[in-house]
């Protein structure tokens, strides 16, 4: 037995008693093990393996691009990193949304290859079947309405989504049936914040906003947005916690000049 405290890992039964308790969810968005291991000491509820990873870590315009087996490297490296968070990974464009069959056979790859938790796919009634046959395995499934990125040329832009009355009512419809499918939690993603209070209060699952306001009941934030890193994404839902991009510019530079200047290295600095 190990001489260190057992950390109590988060599940999703606590996720669902933090909703009853009005304690609200914290969630990041990780690719890699160094940063899944600081927001796990940190005491992040939820880290998701977001396909934002195509954007933030490989430089698409879009998540379509990302492969499962791309998915599946950063998910499982975040996965080494876990004491106590619940880690969620998100199924990519064109691993589920053929069939059922076809999701299911995804979903097991990530979690049998990955060790994650649980899996995101995006959308409503049309991905109701495959949740259910997901669920059925015993994986546990977060939906993700709103802002659906993978569907972008669908909708043609980024902009708020269900500020239209028949919009807001097919997405309260749309969770509705992903709560009665079993679906642990759902992402909302840039919507208004009365609608996501609609929602919030139509169903007992816990609903995680981003850029869909206060009523959420957690939040989640991509890291790279959240620390700066990202120079020029500045959406009016997003906050900064620091300013990474200027702060790893000037380290560098330093760092470039103190070789230049053969400052780098000193006499303690070498064998
Ligand atoms: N770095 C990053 N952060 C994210 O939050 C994120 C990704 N990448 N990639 C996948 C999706 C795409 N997401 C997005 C993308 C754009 C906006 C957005 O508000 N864009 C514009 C407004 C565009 C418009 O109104 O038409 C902006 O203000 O920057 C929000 C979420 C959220 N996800
Ligand atoms: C923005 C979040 C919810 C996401 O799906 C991602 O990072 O891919
Ligand atoms: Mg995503």
């Amino acid at each position: 037995m190990s001489i260190h405290k057992e950390v109590k890992r988060v599940t999703t039964h606590i996720l669902q008693k933090m909703k009853v308790d009005g304690e609200k969810i914290s969630m990041l968005t990780a690719y890699d093990y160094s940063m899944a291991r600081i927001f796990d000491d940190a005491g992040v509820d939820v880290i998701l393996v977001g396909d934002s990873a195509s954007n933030v870590m490989a430089g698409h315009e879009t998540t379509l691009p990302i492969t499962l087996d791309q998915m599946i490297y950063h998910a499982s490296s975040v996965v080494r990193a876990i004491k106590r968070s619940f880690v969620v990974a998100d199924l990519p464009f064109g691993s589920y949304q053929g069939n059922s069959k076809e999701a299911l056979s995804s979903a097991i790859r990530m979690m049998k290859e990955t060790g994650a938790h649980g899996i995101k796919i995006e959308g409503g009634e049309e991905i109701v079947e495959s949740v259910k046959r997901i669920i059925s395995a015993g994986v546990p499934v977060m939906g993700h309405l709103g802002l659906t990125p993978q569907s972008i040329y669908k909708f043609g832009t980024y902009a708020v989504r269900a500020t239209e009355e028949a919009e807001a009512q097919k997405l309260i419809n749309d969770a509705l049936l992903l709560q009665e499918a079993g679906c642990f939690a759902i992402v909302l993603e840039k919507i208004p914040a009365l609608l996501t209070k609609k929602v919030a209060e139509a169903i007992h699952i816990p609903t995680i906003g981003i850029g869909a306001g206060k009523y959420a009941d957690g939040q989640v934030l991509v890291m790279h947005d959240m620390l700066g890193i990202n120079k020029d994404f500045k959406p009016r839902f997003l906050r900064r916690y620091l300013n990474l991009y200027d702060q790893i510019l000037e380290a560098s530079k330093q760092y470039i000049k103190d070789v230049k200047d053969r400052d780098f290295p000193n006499d303690n600095e070498q064998y």
